[in-house]
């Protein structure tokens, strides 16, 4: 199957900072979670991909299009950005009425559901709304274009935790068809664990990790050693406490304990979150 988005070679020079070069292919039919902390260029990413942001070198094809040569890809992505410029002076209703009909397939709908079930005031302005309910309008005005991909940029900055569990059962309504692309760069463990199915790490600029949710999460097993831990470094080790280290390679390690007549009396997967904050860190 072709990806939905893929970037070659890419780059983006911004004063001190350097997205990539990076390499990325962006499946059909899956969630991608992007995470990294703040400033590891996760917005530039999803901006050049949007054509916001003009890359210093490399290319990016959404739908087997070049984002240079043609402008019809932008309606097959609804784009959620963190900062929502321009709706400030605007009512839902008429935000409703300028972005539907920019999308042939707009689902209606789905966004008076959202509307409905989110408690959105339609007749109020974008900026006497209150930060939390702009995150849920601009939400509602991006998951109803009707489009085969979605980008999320911290779709749940502000929300309330039952209108999180909404947007999560929308999320996942949202994919139910199977062929649709949806990217979602988040700070929120229980987004990525929700929603996810592949994850994408940033650090620094740079993709570190791009793989199944469910094997990122068995990257490092932690072992708890009977008696002191030797000197020497182990197989596969990556960081090490009083009584126990942490290895990216299990089986590696222990093959060395039995063969040096070393025991463990315990062993654990570290969790997503921690993984994850591992990688970020090390
Ligand atoms: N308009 C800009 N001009 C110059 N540098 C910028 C601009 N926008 C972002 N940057 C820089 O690019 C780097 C990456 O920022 P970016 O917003 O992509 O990070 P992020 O991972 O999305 O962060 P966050 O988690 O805080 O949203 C940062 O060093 C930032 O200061």
């Amino acid at each position: 199957m072709n990806a939905s988005i893929e970037a070659h070679q890419l780059e983006k020079v911004r004063d001190d900072f350097t997205l990539g070069p990076l390499d990325v292919a962006i499946e059909p039919g899956l969630v991608t979670a992007l995470v990294g902390h703040n400033g590891s260029g996760k917005s530039t990413l999803l901006k050049s991909i949007m054509s916001l942001v003009k890359p210093t070198s490399g290319d990016i094809q959404v739908l087997d299009t070049n984002i240079t040569q043609s402008e019809n890809w932008k309606k097959e992505i609804a784009y959620l950005p963190q900062d929502k410029l321009g709706f400030g002076p605007f009512n839902g209703h008429q935000l409703r009425e300028l972005i539907a009909n920019l999308y042939p397939n707009w689902e209606d709908e789905l966004f008076h559901r959202l509307v409905h079930d989110w408690n959105i005031p339609l007749s109020k302005k974008f900026h006497s709304m209150s930060p939390g309910m702009q995150q849920k309008l601009a939400l509602a005005l991006t998951i109803s274009r009707g489009t085969p991909i979605m980008i999320l940029d911290e779709p749940s900055a502000h929300i309330d935790l039952t209108s999180r569990h909404i947007l999560f059962d929308v999320l996942s309504e949202w994919m139910e068809d199977g062929e649709r692309t949806l990217i979602i760069a988040t700070h929120h463990i229980e987004d990525i664990r929700k929603l996810a199915d592949i994850i994408a790490v940033m650090k620094t600029g740079q993709l570190i990790a791009h793989e199944d949710k469910d094997s990122l999460a068995q990257t490092y097993t932690q072992y708890w050693l009977t008696g002191e831990l030797p000197n020497e470094t182990l197989p596969g080790e990556v960081k090490r406490h009083e009584q126990s280290i942490i290895t990216d390679q299990p089986a590696s390690l222990e093959q060395y304990l039995n063969q040096h007549d070393r025991s463990w009396f315990k062993k654990e997967s570290l969790s997503l979150e921690d993984t994850l904050a591992f990688m970020l860190t090390i």
